[in-house]
Parts: C-alpha cells; sequence; structure tokens
C-alpha cells in the first residue's frame, strides 16, 4: 500500500478548475517533488492533502485511510510560516509539543535533539524575533516534525531565502529526508532535481509528468544539436523541416536545433550542411536538460 494516493483530485473555484483530475502517490521513504511555475496550482494541492481546502472531486488516502482523519500524521511547513517573535525556539516547539499531547519528558527529549538536527541546539532559549530567515525556517521544519509525523509537507521551503540560507536548507533536507517520507513543492528545478527521487510537474493544475528524474530525462526528452558556424542565422530557414526538426533557437554563431529523432535529425543535418556548404565549426550532441524539459513541457501545454 502506498503512504500516499491521490486519486482524480479535483478543485474547482467558480467555475475555474485549479486542480485537474490528478493522479499521483507517494511510497514510504521517497522524497517527491511538486514542480510548477507560479499559480500552477502547488500550493492548492498541498492544502486539499492537509485537508485546509476541500476536495470538489476525487479521493486522497494516508496509510489507506481517508486523509481528513489522518492529518496528524501530516507535519507541514507553510510557505509563509508566522511565529511569535517573544517565544524562543524551545518555548515554541515545547508549545507545540503540547499540542500533540506528547509525554512531557519526551517532549523534552525530542526538542533538544531536533533543534541539535536543524542547527539551532545553541540559539535555542533566544528569542524568535532574533532569528534570521534561515534559522525560522529551520525551525519551521523542526516545528513539523515535533509530532514525528509519516509524511512532512513542505510548501517551496527555500524560495523565501538567500542562496547561502537556501544551501543551508538543501543540505538539513538530505539529512531529514533519510528518515522521513518528503513532498514539497517548488519551482526552482535544481532544488528538485538535488534532493528528490520523484519529480510531479504541474502546470495550470494538470499533472504533465510523473517520475524519477532519469525516467523523466529517458522518456521525455528531445536530442539537440548544436551548429556552430559564423552567420549560421542566415541558413536556419534552409533547415526547418516539420517531420524532422522540432524547433531551432539562435545564440549568436550557433543555432540549437531540436530534432524528434537522433538518425533522422543528423543526416537532415549533414545532408544540409553539405548541400549549402556551410563553414561548420562545431556539430554538436547534447542531451535535453531537466529544467530544458520542464520549460518545454509548461510552455506547450
Ligand atoms: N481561494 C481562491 N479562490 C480563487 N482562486 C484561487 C484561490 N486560491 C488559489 N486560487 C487560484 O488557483 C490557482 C492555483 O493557485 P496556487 O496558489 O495553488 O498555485 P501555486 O502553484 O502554489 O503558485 P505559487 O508558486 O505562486 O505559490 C491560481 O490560479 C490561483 O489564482
Amino acid at each position: 500500500m502506498h503512504l500516499l494516493q491521490v486519486s482524480h483530485l479535483q478543485k474547482k473555484y467558480g467555475s475555474h478548475e485549479v486542480v485537474q483530475n490528478i493522479n499521483f502517490h507517494i511510497n514510504r521513504g521517497e522524497c517527491v517533488a511538486l514542480l510548477g511555475p507560479n499559480g500552477a496550482g502547488k500550493t492548492t494541492i498541498i492544502k486539499m492533502i492537509l485537508n485546509i481546502n476541500k476536495l470538489t472531486g476525487g479521493q486522497i488516502l494516508l496509510n489507506g485511510k481517508r486523509h481528513d482523519q489522518m492529518c496528524q500524521f501530516i507535519g507541514y511547513l507553510p510557505q509563509h510560516p508566522t511565529f511569535d517573535p517573544w517565544m524562543t525556539g524551545k518555548e515554541l516547539l515545547t508549545f507545540m509539543g503540547g499540542l500533540s499531547n506528547i509525554d512531557k519528558e519526551v517532549l523534552e527529549q525530542r526538542i533538544n535533539e531536533l533543534l541539535d538536527l536543524v542547527g539551532l541546539g545553541g540559539v535555542k532559549n533566544q528569542l524568535i524575533g532574533t532569528y534570521s530567515g534561515g534559522m525560522k525556517q529551520r525551525l519551521g521544519i523542526a516545528q513539523a516534525l515535533i509530532h514525528q509525523p509519516k509524511l512532512l509537507i513542505m510548501d517551496e521551503p527555500v524560495s523565501a531565502l538567500d542562496p547561502l540560507g537556501r544551501r543551508d536548507i538543501l543540505e538539513l533536507l538530505k539529512v531529514i529526508k533519510q528518515t522521513s517520507t518528503i513532498l514539497f513543492s517548488t519551482h526552482i528545478l535544481h532544488d528538485a532535481e538535488e534532493l528528490c527521487d520523484k519529480i510531479l510537474i504541474i502546470n495550470q493544475g494538470q499533472l504533465l509528468v510523473n517520475g524519477s528524474i532519469n525516467q523523466i530525462i529517458e522518456e521525455t526528452q528531445q536530442p539537440i544539436f548544436i551548429i556552430q558556424a559564423p552567420r549560421i542565422g542566415e541558413w536556419t530557414h534552409e533547415l526547418v523541416n516539420e517531420d524532422i526538426v522540432e524547433s531551432i533557437e539562435l545564440t549568436g554563431n550557433a543555432a540549437k536545433v531540436r530534432v524528434k529523432n537522433i538518425e533522422r535529425g543528423r543526416n537532415w543535418l549533414l545532408r544540409n550542411i553539405t548541400r549549402l556548404q556551410l563553414p561548420v565549426q562545431k556539430l554538436e550532441l547534447v542531451q535535453e536538460s531537466l529544467e530544458e524539459i520542464f520549460i518545454r513541457m509548461v510552455k506547450s501545454s
């Protein structure tokens, strides 16, 4: 049985269907990224899993049971967490742990362990008001883990941080993922690539891609030939062929020719390079990166 099973998920605001028939699952121990541009529907999906937003269609099961009965098994870090600045980090976790009815002694020990894990052990008695953005995010992660949830959900956990803060949180998440099941949303592809076993790409409420990074690259990537030659732009119209060439992009003296099939693409380009006597300095086959796949899919959906 999957830990989380999302089937035919739908959310409508009036007649606007912001989540459309989404299906995916998460297994125990997986780290999954929900990836999409602004407004794609990431927060809406997360809030439905958390039962903050009601579904207008479909079903969500956690551990095989209806999700609305299982919210206590989810830890959540919202996109913009707010904390009382006059509490210390330790006081906040003590308060949050108290809400989960955890035994006092167990709680004390867990709080200390968690604060050490997220790197706040040395400042646990400092007021949260004195914490940096990155420190607050670490505290938010500790708070989400206090009741030892089966699933940790984070909504854009690093997007508000500067590059150094972002790197710190990514490193922390690499440690946490060794013992937790994680779903997090992001629009930063590199973070997903670095951390995740599985990626869900959504756009305009629709799931475009669902799979491991290798699977996605293997199944969806289109080969690209780079042709470098002086004034190549004057010749690119000669390379157009709807059956073979997907698109041609020009950067300086290089043309990036995306083809549907490597063999046919190579033959077509070599034939035309000879026919036109192009003074080619370089002809190279490159693989599409995950970022290029993401941009192409989002643009064409
Ligand atoms: N309460 C609401 N009423 C009407 N429309 C809403 C509501 N909440 C969200 N939407 C719409 O649903 C769509 C998806 O929004 P959502 O916040 O889920 O996207 P997102 O992928 O999380 O975006 P971002 O990366 O900007 O946070 C958007 O078009 C948004 O305007």
